[in-house]
């Protein structure tokens, strides 16, 4: 394998964040194409030459049935072996926001390199869906990582970045799950308030801002090699992005590179 690893960002109509995905991984090392999902459908084998995969921010098919359902169902039914096997491979994918609204809805999240399976039916017990306040919202917000096996989130204990979205309240149809997912390390970050405490008991608007069951801003799957969120790593690249940084003293990078270069380095 090669130690510089081949990432693709996978967009479709309506995706908006790509090129600063793109970006991210680029500075972090890696070698990116920016790939439309109907590229991937005519030449499924394309997706062999990835180590990464990446399905990036925006209203993928205009939000249209929910956030992410239909470019969901698009993965289930028309990548679906495709995908089985690139998450069977020693392979990384990273879902932000509707990315992670996508791995929800498609099932790869929470089951992962370990339990997905392709196709049109599957039973799905956990959603992402309208914020509390009913709005779609833009903030900056903390995070404690709960899940340091994922790889991604390697090495980074709090981390704080923008969120913007309208569809980002994680709902579960039972405790059971939320207990499988504490078990498992699944919950990959919550949001946390100033003194960086989280638990199950949701923390105001202030702090987690969509309501999330249990805090939960992230999933990870079991094998650490999978991971959702809601909040944009790849809109802190640089110390500059954060709101305050005129009052902080970091300069140079942002915390959010630190999920991309983990990502890199983990093929190195
Ligand atoms: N920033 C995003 O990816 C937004 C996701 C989705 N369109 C929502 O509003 O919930």
């Amino acid at each position: 394998m090669s130690s510089t690893p081949r990432i693709c960002v996978l967009r479709a109509p309506g995706t908006n964040s790509d090129h600063e995905t793109c970006y991210a991984f680029e500075q972090a090392g890696g070698k990116v194409d920016n790939v439309h999902v109907f590229e991937l459908t005519e030449s499924p084998e394309r997706l062999q030459d990835y180590q990464i995969l990446c399905i990036p921010g925006g209203f993928s098919y205009g939000d249209d049935i929910g956030a992410g359902v239909i470019f969901a169902g698009q993965i289930r039914r028309k990548m679906g072996d495709l995908l089985h096997a690139h998450l069977q491979r020693n392979t990384l994918t990273l879902g932000i926001c509707n990315g992670f609204q996508v791995l929800l809805k498609s099932g790869i999240l929470p089951n992962g390199t370990e339990d997905w399976t392709p196709g049109p039916e599957f039973e799905r017990e956990a959603t992402l869906t309208w914020n509390n306040n009913g709005k779609y919202t833009a903030r900056w917000v903390k995070m404690v990582v709960d899940s340091p096996q994922n790889v991604f989130l390697k090495g980074i204990e709090t981390i704080e970045m923008p969120l913007a979205h309208a569809e980002g309240k994680l709902c579960v149809a039972n405790d059971d799950l939320l207990n499988s997912w504490k078990a498992n390390r699944q919950i990959a970050v919550r949001y946390c308030d100033d003194s960086h405490s989280a638990n199950d008991e949701v923390l105001s608007e202030e702090y987690n801002p969509n309501g999330s069951v249990a805090n939960i801003a992230g999933l990870s799957d079991v094998s650490g090699r999978v991971l959702g969120l809601m909040p944009h790593p790849e809109r802190f690249i640089k110390a500059t992005h954060h709101p305050s940084w005129t009052r902080r003293p970091e300069r140079g990078a942002g915390d959010g590179l630190k999920l991309f270069q983990n990502a890199v380095n983990y093929f190195a």
